[in-house]
């Protein structure tokens, strides 16, 4: 299939709910979910830490170190697999990507909560390729600030890849919320482009009060 708009104001979204066949999307799946090193991270709210409701991989070039939710990460090298992805995704979209955010959602219970992907690494108008592989799961969109307009609910089938660019991040919070059907796991790669650590791009920074809320816990 191919890449079409999502009409979204403020947004620059393009959606292909079949980036991937099943069968490769399958295939992926099982290879991903046993070679990469998946971790459950924590996140620090309010002066206490809380494990994230996910597990969740960083893998990349070595110059893409990420702070994400007040963590400092170094990606792990490339694997072969997520170097062949990259290279398809970027062919597909005409944009390049430095690194790959790998997470895991178990079950149903397992979620992201309301946030925009506006670190200042990631620059002022990141393009973000976001591959799902698994069971379907509601990505929401809802305006900041500034914006009136209703949330957006799109459901990220396996195989589908939803690329975010532009003024997005700038406009919209996105989110995967928990639900109670019962579900097997999906695997989701946000591929991005992260800016060295020389502190190029710090000035370009524009949503310095956003916050990446991510308090979520399972409640197992
Ligand atoms: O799992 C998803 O579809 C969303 C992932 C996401 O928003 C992120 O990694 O920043
Ligand atoms: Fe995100």
């Amino acid at each position: 299939m191919a890449l079409s708009p999502l009409a979204l104001p403020g947004a620059d979204l393009l959606f292909d709910p079949g980036f991937l066949s099943e069968t490769e999307a399958a295939a992926l799946l099982a290879s991903l979910s046993a070679e990469v090193a998946w971790e459950q991270r924590t996140i620090r709210l309010f002066g206490q830490q809380f494990p994230q409701p996910r597990l969740t991989a960083w893998y990349g070039s070595a110059e893409a170190r990420y702070t994400y939710s007040g963590l400092t990460w170094e990606p792990r090298p490339w694997t072969p697999t997520l170097l062949a992805l990259r290279q398809r995704l970027e062919t597909a979209t005409g944009a390049r990507f430095n690194s790959v955010l790998l997470n895991l959602y178990r079950d149903g219970r397992d979620s992201m909560g309301w946030h925009a992907d506006d670190e200042p690494e990631l620059g002022p108008a990141p393009t973000i390729a976001s591959l799902s592989l698994g069971a379907t799961r509601r990505f929401r969109l809802r305006p900041r600030s500034g914006l009136v307009h209703p949330p957006l609910s799109v459901d990220l089938a396996s195989g589908s890849l939803l690329l975010m660019r532009g003024a997005t991040q700038q406009h919209w919070q996105h989110a995967l919320p928990k639900t109670t059907r019962p579900l097997g796991p999906r695997l989701n790669l946000t591929f991005r482009w992260v800016a060295g650590s020389d502190g190029r791009l710090l000035s370009f920074r524009l949503n310095s009060c956003a916050t990446a809320i991510d308090y979520a816990g399972r409640t197992d």
